[in-house]
C-alpha cells in the first residue's frame, strides 16, 4: 500500500487560523492535490524558553539553559511564556474546531521534524512536504535553512511562506528586495508610501471545517522525545512552561498595593479578535491619537502588541476591522462615534503605529545581525571618527563618555550630541577654525559592568556600572519615573510605548551604558516582545539605529515626567515607598525632597532618596508655552548654572537666540537655518539632522566672539509633542557652553536656553 501523504506545517510567530495564507492555500487546493494528512505543528523551542518543566522523571535537560548573549538573562520570562502558552492552546482549540488538531513539541525544529518523519514513516505516512512562514532574525532563519535542508535529505519539499502579518505587504512597497532604497528615515519612507489607508491587502478567509485534510491518527504520530512529554492538560502544559521560570527574578519586590496591570490580556486569536472588537466599540480607535501617551490603564493604546508579535492578529485585520467603522460597513460599530465618517486623526494614528512596526522590520530585514551590534548598523562614530580626522571641524559626536575638545574659534564648531558626563571643550583659538582635536578621533565608548568588555580606566568603573544595572533593572535608581515603568514591567510584562523611550534613553544616554543589556532585559521581560521592534527601537532610542539623527534624542526623564505622569499617579502606583511624597519634583526625584519631607515619607535610609544614580537639575516654571522666543528667567538661569559646577558665571541665555517657530534659529545677527541643521558653522550651513541646538557660533549671545554655545549641549527634553503640533523641542538645558576663545574651560551648567520650542526644532515629531 502506498504510504499517506502527510504536509506538516510549523507556526512560529503565525498563532491563529484566520488570515493566514498558508491555510488558505491549503483549504483551497484542489482535492486532487490535497496530502492526505496535515500535520500543524507547535514548537516550544529550546533556545528561547527554559522547558526543563517538561521533564517529569528528573533527568538533565540535553539543552543548554536558554540565557541571552551579553546580560545572560532569560530569553523568555514568565509574561511571554504564559502568554504564548495560551496562544498555542488557542489555536489547538481552533484547529481542533476546524477538525484538524496541533501537535505540541519541546525541543529544536530540525530535529523535531526529523523525529516526527521518521515516526511517521514507521506509521506508513511519508513527509511530502514541510510548510513554514518566513521570519526575520538569524535563529529564525538558521532553522528555515535547517529545515529546508532536512527536507532535502528526507526527499521531501520545503516551501517557506511570506510573512503576510504585516500592515503593508512588502509585494506592494515598491522596496521589493532592493532594501536600499529604504529610507533611513521613518518620515521619509512613511512619504514615499503614502497615502497608507488604500494600500493594505485583503484579509484571507479563515478556512471552514472540513477544508483542511485530516489530521494524521494520533497513533500515527510519534510522541515527544525523551526527556520530555507533553501534557495533555492545558493548564498542566501551561504549568510546564511556567514551572522553571516561576521565580525568575529573585527578590522581586511585592505587587504594590491597589495597582493593576494595564495588560490583562490572554494569549491567543480569540482574545486578540475581542480586544479588536473592543478597541472600536469603546472609542480607544477613534482617541487613540489623544491618549496614547497615557501611562496608566488599559485603554490608553490599543494593546494589540502582544497579539501582533505572535501573530494572534495582524496589523492588516486591525486595519480592515477600522475600514468597517470608518466607512459605515460593520453594523457591529454603528452606535461609535465617528461610525461612517471615513479615517479619523485616532485610527490614522493606529495606521502610522502600524506602519512604524513594519519598518522596523524592514530595517531589522535590511541591517540583519547588525540590529545586535553596540555600534549600530551604520557603525557611525566609526564614520564619525573618519571624518573628523579629515577635517576635525565638528563632525564629532560625542556620546556617552567621550570628551570632544574641540577647538572652536568662531568658524569652527564641534557639535556634540553630550550627555552627563560628557565634556565638550573649547580650546582656545584656531587660525583656522579647523579645530585639532585631543581627543575627538575616540569613538565612543559605552560602559560596561564587566571588565572583559570595559574599555581601560573606564569611568565609573565596573562594580558601580553593575551596581548601577542592578538599580535600573530593580527600579531603585531613584529617577522615579524610570522606576516606575521598570517596576511595571517586572510585575505585569508590559509598560507604554513614553516610557520605554524614557527607560532606554536613561540607559544609554545619561548613564552611557551599553544599551543591549536593556534591550536583553526587556527581551526577558516584555509579554510583547518582537525581534526587530525590540533591538530596532532600542538602537533608535540609543542614537545607534537606522536613523542617523538618533543621536540627538535625549529625554529628560524629569520634564517626561512632568508631562505625562501630570499628578504623579503612575510613579505612586508602582514605586510605593514615595507615595507619601507629596510634590511632584520630590517624587520624581526623592533625593531632592528636603530632610523632613524624606523622613515623613519614610526615605531617610532609602538609596532611592539618599543616593540616586544620577541627578537632574530641573525646574519647573521655566517651561516654554509659546513657539516665541523667550529668556530663560533669573531663577532659571541660577538653578541651571548650579548643575555641575555651580559656576557663579553661570553663563547667560544664548543672547539673540530664538526660533520663529519654523525651523530658523536666529542666532546674534546672522539667521542661521536650524531646524534641519546638524551643524552651523560660522557661515557655513550644514544640512543633517534636526534635534539639536546650540551652536552660537562667533555670534553667540554674551560675545565671546568665539567658541560656541551650548554646541555639544545637553539636549534636554527633546521629546515629542507631535499631538499638539510641535516637532518637539528642547532646552539649552544643562549643556557645556563652550570657552571657545576664552580659554580652556568650559562652564557646565550651561544656560537655560531660550526661545527653543518651535517647530524647527528637534524632530522627533513622527515618532510614536
Ligand atoms: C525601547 C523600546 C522597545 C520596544 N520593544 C517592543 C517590542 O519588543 N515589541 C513591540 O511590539 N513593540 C515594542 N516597542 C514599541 C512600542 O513601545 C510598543 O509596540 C507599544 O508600546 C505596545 O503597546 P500598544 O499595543 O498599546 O501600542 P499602540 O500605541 O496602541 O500602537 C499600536 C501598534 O503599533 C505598533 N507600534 C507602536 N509603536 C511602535 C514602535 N515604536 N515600534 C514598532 N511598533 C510600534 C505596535 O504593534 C502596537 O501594538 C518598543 C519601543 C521602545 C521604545
Amino acid at each position: 500500500m502506498a504510504a499517506k501523504r502527510v504536509v506538516i506545517a510549523i507556526f512560529r510567530r503565525d498563532l491563529r487560523v484566520s488570515d493566514n495564507p498558508l491555510l488558505h492555500a491549503l483549504a483551497t487546493q484542489a482535492d486532487s492535490a490535497k496530502p492526505d494528512y496535515f500535520l500543524p505543528l507547535y514548537v516550544f523551542q529550546a533556545n528561547h524558553f527554559e522547558v526543563s518543566g517538561f521533564i517529569k522523571d528528573g533527568s538533565p535537560s540535553p539543552y543548554k539553559p536558554a540565557r541571552s548573549q551579553v546580560g545572560g538573562y532569560f530569553r523568555c520570562g514568565k509574561y511571554r511564556a504564559e502568554f504564548i502558552a495560551q496562544a498555542v492552546l488557542n489555536l489547538k482549540e481552533s484547529l481542533e474546531s476546524l477538525g484538524s488538531g496541533l501537535a505540541v513539541r519541546v525541543g529544536m525544529i530540525p530535529e523535531v521534524v526529523r523525529n516526527l518523519a521518521h515516526g511517521l514513516a514507521e506509521n506508513g505516512c511519508k513527509v511530502e512536504a514541510v510548510w513554514m512562514t518566513s521570519h526575520e532574525g538569524s535563529e529564525e532563519k538558521t532553522d528555515e535553512k535547517n529545515v529546508e535542508s532536512l527536507c532535502n535529505d528526507m526527499g521531501a519539499e520545503f516551501k517557506l511562506w511570506v510573512d503576510e502579518k504585516y500592515f503593508i505587504d512588502d509585494r506592494d512597497t515598491k522596496l521589493k528586495d532592493n532594501l536600499d532604497d529604504l529610507p533611513e528615515i521613518f518620515t521619509s519612507y512613511r512619504k514615499n508610501q503614502e497615502p497608507l489607508r488604500p494600500k493594505p491587502r485583503a484579509v484571507l478567509p479563515t478556512p471552514m471545517k472540513g477544508d483542511l485534510p485530516a489530521f494524521p491518527e494520533i497513533s500515527a504520530i510519534p510522541a515527544q522525545h525523551a526527556p520530555f512529554s507533553i501534557p495533555e492538560d492545558p493548564a498542566a502544559l501551561v504549568e510546564a512552561v511556567l514551572q522553571p521560570i516561576r521565580d525568575f527574578l529573585p527578590n522581586m519586590p511585592p505587587f504594590p498595593e491597589d495597582s493593576h496591570s494595564v495588560h490583562p490580556f490572554k494569549g491567543g486569536e480569540g482574545p486578540a479578535h475581542e480586544r479588536l472588537k473592543y478597541m472600536i466599540q469603546s472609542g480607544i480607535a477613534g482617541n487613540y491619537n489623544k491618549t496614547r501617551n497615557g501611562l496608566l490603564g488599559v485603554d490608553f493604546s490599543t494593546k494589540l502588541s502582544a497579539f501582533l508579535a505572535q501573530g494572534c492578529l495582524t496589523a492588516r485585520q486591525v486595519h480592515h476591522a477600522m475600514v468597517g467603522f470608518e466607512d459605515g460597513t460593520d453594523v457591529t460599530f454603528k452606535d461609535v462615534e465617528g461610525y461612517g465618517q471615513g479615517e479619523n486623526e485616532g485610527t490614522k494614528s493606529i495606521r502610522y503605529e502600524l506602519f512604524w512596526r513594519d519598518y522596523m522590520r524592514l530595517c531589522h530585514k535590511k541591517n540583519k545581525d547588525k540590529l545586535f551590534r553596540l555600534q549600530g548598523p551604520q557603525n557611525k562614530y566609526a564614520d564619525a571618527y573618519a571624518n573628523e580626522n579629515a577635517n576635525g571641524n565638528g563632525h564629532a559626536i560625542a556620546n556617552g563618555h567621550v570628551n570632544v575638545n574641540g577647538n572652536a574659534n568662531g568658524t569652527a564648531q564641534v557639535n556634540g550630541n553630550a550627555n552627563g558626563t560628557v565634556q565638550v571643550n573649547g580650546n582656545g583659538n584656531s587660525a583656522n577654525g579647523n579645530g585639532e582635536t585631543e581627543n575627538s578621533k575616540k569613538k565612543v565608548e559605552w560602559k560596561s559592568p564587566r571588565k572583559e568588555t570595559a574599555l581601560e580606566n573606564q569611568k565609573p568603573d565596573c562594580e558601580t556600572i553593575a551596581s548601577f544595572l542592578e538599580r535600573f533593572k530593580a527600579g531603585t535608581t531613584g529617577m522615579g519615573f524610570i522606576d516606575a515603568s521598570q517596576r511595571e514591567l517586572m510585575r505585569t510584562g508590559y509598560t507604554s510605548n513614553r516610557a520605554r523611550q524614557n527607560v532606554a534613553s536613561f540607559l544609554a544616554k545619561h548613564l552611557g551604558i551599553d544599551w543591549r543589556y536593556g534591550a536583553e532585559w526587556y527581551e526577558m521581560l516584555l509579554v510583547d516582545y518582537d525581534v526587530s521592534s525590540n533591538w530596532a527601537n532600542w538602537q533608535y532610542v540609543a542614537g545607534v539605529g537606522n536613523d542617523p539623527r538618533g543621536d540627538f534624542r535625549i529625554f529628560n526623564p524629569v520634564k517626561q515626567a512632568f508631562d505625562y505622569d501630570k499628578n504623579g499617579d503612575y510613579v505612586r502606583a508602582w514605586v510605593p515607598e514615595l507615595r507619601k511624597l507629596e510634590r511632584l519634583e520630590n517624587l520624581f526625584q526623592a533625593w531632592t525632597a528636603s530632610d523632613e519631607d524624606k523622613e515623613s515619607a519614610g526615605l531617610t535610609d532609602n538609596i532611592m532618596a539618599t543616593d540616586p544614580i544620577h541627578k537632574i537639575r530641573f525646574t519647573v516654571d521655566v517651561k516654554p508655552r509659546s513657539n516665541r522666543s523667550f529668556r530663560g528667567n533669573r531663577r532659571a538661569r541660577k538653578s541651571a548654572g548650579a548643575v555641575g559646577n555651580t559656576s557663579p558665571q553661570a553663563p547667560e541665555t544664548n543672547g539673540h537666540a530664538e526660533s520663529n517657530g519654523d525651523g530658523k534659529l536666529v542666532n546674534g545677527a546672522s539667521p542661521r537655518r536650524y531646524g534641519d541643521s546638524l551643524i552651523v558653522n560660522g557661515s557655513q550651513r550644514a544640512p543633517g539632522r534636526g534635534g539639536f541646538f546650540g551652536n552660537g557660533g562667533r555670534n553667540d549671545a554674551i560675545g565671546t566672539g568665539r567658541g560656541f554655545s551650548g554646541g555639544g549641549g545637553y539636549i534636554y527634553s527633546p521629546y515629542q509633542v507631535g499631538a499638539q503640533g510641535q516637532n518637539g523641542f528642547h532646552y539649552g538645558g544643562r549643556g557645556q557652553r563652550g570657552g571657545g576663545g576664552r580659554g580652556s574651560g568650559y562652564q557646565r551648567g550651561g544656560y537655560r536656553g531660550r526661545g527653543d520650542r518651535g517647530r524647527g526644532g528637534h524632530n522627533y515629531g513622527d515618532h510614536q
